[in-house]
């Protein structure tokens, strides 16, 4: 199902090169259309009142949400609905890179249009630092950026493509990142082109 091999290191980023092949693609849109059916794309407000470029919705017992009070996870989609359950080839894709016992209770699915990008930041609202953060990227090529755990240090870029899959844990599960730009309609993957990220995270 996933085509292993050992990853690229990146600043203590582990970087899966095409650990999902073209149907195992195929597949994990289906699943998130599915998700995106019951919970709907929405796009997120900073607390400074700006709107985000992506537009998101989440799986898993918790969902990732921003409004203008702040980030945090919230147990149901904003129009009242439970968020849907993580789909069960993620939760594999866990167990095999993971090397983390606990299953992620949150998957964030954020969707790249052609302008979209996302600030460099760390991933900190989560309960167990314990676990990484698995990140499995579909459709267009984007540029993704490294830094270390304090603010403003050196960083590094990688262009992640679709069905590269990223694991950031240990000493760099706090580090920066962000995505600087997409490459559009570099993917034959989504008809109308974009990029889908998806982050598991263990949040409670
Ligand atoms: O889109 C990506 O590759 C990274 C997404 C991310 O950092 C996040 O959702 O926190
Ligand atoms: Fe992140």
């Amino acid at each position: 199902m996933f085509q292993e091999s050992a990853p690229l290191i990146l600043r203590g980023f582990q970087v899966y090169k095409t650990f999902l092949g073209t149907d195992a693609q195929q597949i994990l849109l289906g699943q998130l259309r599915e998700v995106a059916r019951v919970a709907p794309v929405f796009t997120p407000q900073l607390a400074s009142g700006r709107k985000m470029s992506v537009r998101m919705t989440s799986a898993g017992d918790v969902g990732w949400f921003s409004d203008v009070n702040g980030y945090r996870y919230i147990e149901e989609h904003p129009s009242g609905t439970a968020w849907p359950d993580i789909p069960q080839s993620l939760l594999d894709l866990w167990d095999v890179v993971s090397g983390c016992r606990r299953r992620p209770d949150s998957c964030l699915v954020n969707f790249y249009g052609e302008d979209a990008r996302m600030g460099m930041h760390q991933d900190n609202d989560e309960a167990d630092l314990t676990c990484p953060v698995v990140s499995v990227s579909l459709g267009d090529d984007a540029l993704f950026w490294v830094g270390g755990t304090a603010r403003g240090g050196k960083t590094e870029s990688i262009w992640l493509n679709s069905g590269d899959v990223v694991v950031f844990g240990g000493d760099v599960r706090l580090a920066w990142h962000g995505v600087d730009k997409i490459r559009f309609r570099s993917s034959g993957l989504l008809p109308k082109g974009g990029r889908i990220n998806i982050t598991l995270r263990v949040a409670r």
